[in-house]
C-alpha cells in the first residue's frame, strides 16, 4: 500500500516590531536587518526552503513591512504570498494557521523569523517526532541555575533545572489540531509565549528534541554581534581597499542626483542612469576592493534597462557581492567636487540613503566636498567629480 507523502507547511511568524533589538543606529526592524550580509527574514525561509519534506512557506508579516518584505525579492514555487501577522506572536501564529487551513496540510511548523540559523536537521528531527507525538520542540538543557521571585526583587526559592528546558523553534503539530487548539487559545483571557504551550493547554502529547546553542533567538542589540560571529566563523578575516572616480558633465535641467539625494540645482547632471556621480565612485570602490571589475561591467551603458535607473541599485548590488564572500564594509569616503549646488547641507540625508541601501551604521560612512578653486571643468561648473575609497573585511582565501 503507497503511503501519499505528508503535505508539511512551515509558517514563519515575522509580525513583531523587534523594539528589544532596535538601537539609535537601526531603524529596520530585526527580522529585515542583514546578519553576513542576508536579511534575516531571508535566511530564516531559506532554511525551510532547503528542506525538501517542506510543501509551504508562509511568511507573517506586519502590515507595515509590505515593501520591506518585497525588497527582500523572494522567488521559489513552495513560497506562498505573506499573510498580515495580529498584535502579539500568538495572534500572528493563528492568522498564519487560518490562511493554510484550505492547504489541508497534514503537518505544520511553526518558527520565529528571528531564530535564523534553524537547521535542516533540527527540522528533521521535529517532523520525525510527529511520527509517535501529537507536538514536537527542539529545547535545550539549562546552564544557568534558575530562581523563582515573584516580586522580580526577593527569592523566594530555587527551582530544579534538571527538570527544566529552554524552547526554541520551529515547534510542529498535527495541523488540525493545532488549529483547533489555537482558535480555542484566542477565547482565553491569558497570552501564550509559544505554541507548545498551547499544545499542552489543549491537553496535546509533545516531544522534546534537541535544540541547539546556535539557533538563538535574534532579540537584544548584542544578538546580532554573535550572528556575525556565527556566520564568520572561524574564518581569518583580512582587509581590502578599493578606490572609485567618476565624472559626469551638466546638461540642461533642474536638479541633480548624488549620494541618492536629489539636490535642486540650475542644470542636471547627463548620463545613463540617474547619473549619481557620488554613488558611482562609491559603487566603484566597492567593486574594486573585493576585484570585481567595474561598474559598467555589472550595468552596461548599452544595456536599455539601467537607462535613469537609480543608482542606489548599482550601490545595493555591489553590497551584496561583498555579503555573498561572507564579508562587510568597514567604511566608506566619498569627495565630491564641484562649485555648484552647495553639497554640505545633504551630506546626513546621503549618509542615511546610502547607510541603508547597504546595510550599514551611518558614521560608517563619510561625505566630503570641495571646490577646484575655479580651476579646470569643475571651476567652470561644466560637471561634477567624485572620487570614493571603500574598506571592506572579507575571509582570507586560504
Ligand atoms: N505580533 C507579533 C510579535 C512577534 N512576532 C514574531 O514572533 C517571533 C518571536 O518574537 P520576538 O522575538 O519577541 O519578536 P518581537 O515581538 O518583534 O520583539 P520585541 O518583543 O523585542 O518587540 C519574531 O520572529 C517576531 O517577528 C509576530 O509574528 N507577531
Ligand atoms: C517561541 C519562543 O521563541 C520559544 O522560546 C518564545 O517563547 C518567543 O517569545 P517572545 O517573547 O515572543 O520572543
Amino acid at each position: 500500500m503507497s503511503t501519499r507523502p505528508k503535505f508539511i507547511a512551515a509558517i514563519i511568524v515575522a509580525a513583531g516590531k523587534g523594539e528589544r533589538a532596535q538601537t539609535g543606529d537601526f531603524a529596520e526592524p530585526k527580522q529585515y536587518r542583514r546578519v553576513g550580509g542576508r536579511p534575516v527574514l531571508a535566511r530564516t525561509i531559506d532554511a525551510f526552503l532547503a528542506h525538501p519534506g517542506i510543501s509551504a512557506v508562509v511568511p507573517v508579516i506586519h502590515v507595515d513591512h509590505a515593501e520591506r518584505y518585497q525588497a527582500l525579492s523572494l522567488a521559489d514555487e513552495r513560497l506562498r504570498d505573506p499573510v498580515p501577522g495580529g498584535a502579539s506572536r500568538q495572534a500572528s501564529v493563528l492568522e498564519g494557521l487560518k490562511a493554510i487551513a484550505a492547504l489541508r496540510p497534514d503537518l505544520v511548523l511553526i518558527q520565529d523569523a528571528a531564530r535564523p540559523f534553524v537547521t535542516v536537521e533540527q527540522i528533521d528531527a521535529v517532523i520525525s517526532a510527529l511520527a509517535s507525538h501529537d507536538g514536537a520542540l527542539p529545547t535545550l538543557p539549562l546552564t544557568d541555575t534558575i530562581k523563582r521571585a515573584p516580586d522580580g526583587q526577593v527569592v523566594l526559592t530555587t527551582e530544579d533545572r534538571r527538570t527544566l528546558f529552554a524552547a526554541q523553534t520551529p515547534q510542529g503539530f498535527r495541523f488540525g489540531q493545532m488549529f483547533s487548539a489555537h482558535m480555542r487559545a484566542a477565547t482565553v483571557r491569558r497570552e501564550f509565549t509559544d505554541d507548545a504551550e498551547i499544545a499542552e493547554w489543549a491537553g496535546l502529547r509533545v516531544a522534546m528534541t534537541a535544540g541547539d546553542r546556535n539557533n538563538f533567538k535574534i532579540t537584544h542589540p548584542e544578538d546580532f554581534r554573535r550572528a556575525e560571529r556565527h556566520i564568520s566563523g572561524d574564518k581569518a578575516m583580512e582587509t581590502r581597499v578599493g578606490t572609485g572616480f567618476d565624472v559626469h558633465p551638466f546638461e540642461p535641467g533642474d536638479a541633480v542626483w548624488l549620494g541618492g539625494v536629489r539636490i535642486e540645482h540650475t542644470a542636471k547632471l547627463k548620463g545613463h542612469s540617474d547619473a549619481d556621480v557620488a554613488l558611482h565612485a562609491l559603487t566603484d570602490a566597492i567593486l574594486g576592493s573585493i576585484g570585481e571589475g567595474d561598474i559598467g561591467v555589472h550595468f552596461p551603458p548599452s544595456d536599455m534597462q539601467w537607462r535613469g535607473a537609480a543608482s542606489t541599485l548599482f550601490l545595493k548590488h555591489a553590497g551584496d557581492l561583498v555579503a555573498k564572500r561572507g564579508g562587510r564594509i568597514v567604511n566608506l569616503d566619498v569627495t565630491i567636487v564641484c562649485e555648484a549646488p552647495r553639497i554640505a547641507k545633504h551630506v546626513p540625508a546621503m549618509c542615511t540613503v546610502i547607510s541603508q541601501t547597504l546595510g550599514i551604521k551611518p558614521d560608517r560612512v563619510a561625505i566630503k566636498a570641495t571646490t577646484s578653486e575655479r580651476l579646470g571643468f569643475t571651476g567652470r561648473e561644466e560637471g561634477i567629480v567624485a572620487m570614493a575609497s571603500a574598506s571592506v573585511e572579507v575571509p582570507r582565501d586560504e
